[in-house]
């Protein structure tokens, strides 16, 4: 019987016709990505384009199931093409290993496919995906699994809600003095060990302490002067890296830290009145201790480094995997250093050297402070913020990206929906859906028009570009790249520089906006001179059609917050109207008209998405609709998978 004789019964033969002349890219080649690329593979796809910047690790084994232990250190996206071809090897797959955000993947390289499917693990990538479907206007369809949580859905260029029309959530973060002077749960300690210790050590000078830490009022006078007094002692511990992978280095980062700056600090009496002051550490005399040694950690056997990782070491074992692990990563940096003055070593909770580190450093200040040690298996997974992955989840997630590419390759994007899994509510399904939102009409991404345009960047000026605009009567414009002000009418500095003197070079993105806050985005490509048949610019794309767009966007922003200002107007003059807020009121207003279900009971519940995590996963169901009634009963995501029990536990990954 002929492979696509099963398929062709269930979704007939002229849409697995279209499946295998579809172009598809999938980006990741993790947890979802090996289900998925299985599912295209066996679902009739034939041209994939894989990609994933990552090697195999042992701990990716037990759910990225095209992965075998002779793969490790292999190219995850390499061997997930060999193993899939096994499946069906009439497919048509590259694979590359390599970064999406590289520049060689270009608007133009992305309008190559017809679909694109993130299987992803951090927000930074699936923006850059996010944005660049929007230039190219192809499809994309987004995942994300959390335990036993998971999510799909369809983003698409002016229809649908785009994956930045939502707030993120930032990372949890702590205040910099909790940190630095008063931890009081295990958390505190992993973060100091993991953000502030180990980056002085190991990173680059000019790091900064770390993003999770932030600055606190300071106008108080105690806390700038703890601040002025934790920045000398950094600058001290500096001065003490000095002599790295030296006799000794161990015992002089140790007594600096968990002797001088604890001394210092208990000695600062008012910090202690309502709390139990720290008690200074002295390697030697922990060394000399003659402590019981449960003998584990030198063992090799799997049970005895099971148990290494699954107990609380003993003080003595702690500073004795401090000293070795220092040692190592000191002789690695040096040697890193040898051919890059700048090279760092950074934080990996699969990097056995830098777990180790960050346990014992961790553990030792948990000490100090009287705080609950924990063993090295339980700080992998706070200081990865990790959530364990269900192999399930991510199959369930997989199997219901391709029941959208169906219907996408199908050109039936009404019938799309988002899908949460929501294993282990109270809810009687499993799956519940609701239909796609539309673009937020004040979403700073989807809500810009993008053209191509092409031009010499080495010879055009940002003078000519301004030109070009005005020709289109698009005066009086603010010019912007990443962020950064390239032009506008008060700064004219750049205005006779080369595009490429300012670093505006091929594949990046110039954002325009004009007097009347019109916002083009221009994707420039670099092409020679010569090419351009005479002219400085060729635009690709309608800019009347553009400028068109961008009025009537304004409009309906115009329009949006007139009713959101009414809509509060009503809500001041009756307290028993109870308010939506203007996502869910784009959720309800559907794309079109009522669909046959993608999945679950069909009921259309009403769900309230969380906003997005710092490093993981699209937006998670926060809902519980109970027994089908309509009665919403929020309840918080982050509650549902926590590690031993501890608040901190937001950032999800799968
Ligand atoms: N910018 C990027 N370009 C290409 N691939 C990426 C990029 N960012 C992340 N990825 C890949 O996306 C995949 C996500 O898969 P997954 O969440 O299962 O991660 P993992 O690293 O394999 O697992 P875990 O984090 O649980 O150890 C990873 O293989 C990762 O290498
Ligand atoms: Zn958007």
């Amino acid at each position: 019987m002929a492979r696509e004789t099963h398929l062709e019964t269930t979704i007939g033969t002229s849409l697995v016709r279209a499946v295998a002349d579809a172009k598809v890219l999938m980006v990741g080649a993790g947890g979802i990505g090996c289900e998925l690329l299985k599912n295209l593979v066996m679902s009739g796809f034939k041209n994939i384009e894989v990609i994933d910047l990552d090697t195999i690790d042992l701990s990716n084994l037990n759910r990225q199931f095209l992965f075998q232990k002779q793969h490790i250190k292999k190219s995850k996206a390499h061997v997930a093409k060999e193993s899939a071809l096994a499946f069906n090897p009439n497919a048509n797959i590259i694979s590359r290993h390599q970064n999406i955000k590289e520049q060689e993947f270009s608007v133009d390289w992305f309008k190559g496919f017809d679909l694109v499917m993130n299987a992803l693990d951090n927000l930074d990538a699936r923006r850059h995906v996010n944005k660049m479907c929007l230039a190219a206007n192809v499809p994309l369809i987004e995942s994300g699994t959390a335990g036993y949580l998971g999510q799909v859905t369809v983003i698409q260029k002016d229809k649908t809600e785009c994956f930045d029309c939502q707030p993120k959530e930032t990372p949890k973060t702590f205040p910099v003095c909790t940190i630095r002077s008063t931890p009081s749960t295990p958390i505190h300690c992993i973060v100091w060990a993991k953000s502030y210790l180990f980056g002085l050590l190991f990173g680059n000078a000019e790091d900064d302490d770390d993003e999770v830490l932030v600055k606190e009022d300071s106008n108080d006078d105690d806390i700038a002067k703890e601040l002025a007094a934790l920045a000398a002692e950094s600058q001290a511990l500096k001065e003490i890296l000095a002599s790295m992978d030296t006799e000794g280095f161990a015992e002089r980062v140790f007594n600096k830290v968990f002797f001088t700056d604890i001394h210092r600090l208990r000695s600062m009496e008012d910090m202690w009145k309502t709390r139990k002051p720290p008690t200074p550490l002295k390697y030697d005399e922990i060394l000399h201790q003659t402590e019981d040694l449960p003998g584990a950690m030198d063992a090799t056997t799997l049970e005895a480094v099971t148990l290494k990782d699954q107990r609380v070491w003993t003080l003595r074992e702690t500073v004795q995997v401090f000293s070795e692990s220092l040692e190592k990563l000191s002789t690695r940096l040096k040697e890193m250093r040898e051919t890059d003055p700048e090279a760092s070593v950074q934080f990996d909770k699969d990097d056995a050297e830098t777990l180790d580190f960050v346990t014992a450093t961790a553990n030792l200040r948990a000490h100090v402070y009287g705080i609950e040690e924990k063993s090295r298996f339980q700080v992998k997974a706070m200081a990865g913020n990790i959530i364990p992955a269900i192999a399930t989840t991510n199959a369930i997630i997989a199997g219901m990206m391709v029941m959208l590419a169906f219907k996408i390759i199908n050109k039936r994007l009404a019938d799309c929906k988002t899908s949460y899994l929501v294993y282990g509510r109270h809810r009687p399904q499993l799956i519940v859906s609701e239909p796609l939102a539309k673009p937020n009409p004040k979403c700073y991404i989807c809500r810009n028009s993008y053209l191509a345009i092409k031009t010499d960047t080495k010879t055009t000026t940002v003078q000519d570009l301004i030109d070009l605009l005005e020709g289109y009567s698009i005066s009086d414009v603010e010019i912007q790249e990443s962020g950064r002000v390239i032009y506008d009418p008060d700064f004219d500095d750049n205005a006779s520089k080369t595009l490429v003197s300012l670093q505006l070079t091929d594949g990046k993105f110039v954002e325009v906006v004009d007097e009347d806050d019109r916002k083009i985005i221009l994707c420039l490509k670099d092409v020679d001179m010569d090419s351009l048949d005479g002219e400085r610019f060729q635009i690709e794309g309608d800019v009347e059609e553009a400028l068109e767009q961008q009025t009537q966007m304004k409009q309906q922003l115009r329009d949006a917050e007139a009713a959101e200002q009414q809509a509060a107007h009503v809500h001041e003059e009756d307290p028993d109207v109870i308010m939506t807020d203007d996502n869910r009121k784009r959720k309800h207003d559907e794309i079109s008209g009522p669909t046959s279900g993608t999945s679950g009971s069909g009921e259309e519940a009403p769900l309230k998405k969380s906003s997005l995590t710092s490093t993981a996963h699209p937006p998670l169901a926060e809902d519980e609709v109970g027994n089908g009634s309509s009665t919403e009963q929020a309840v918080d995501v982050d509650e549902v998978v926590m590690v031993d029990g501890e608040s901190f536990n937001v950032v999800v990954l799968d």
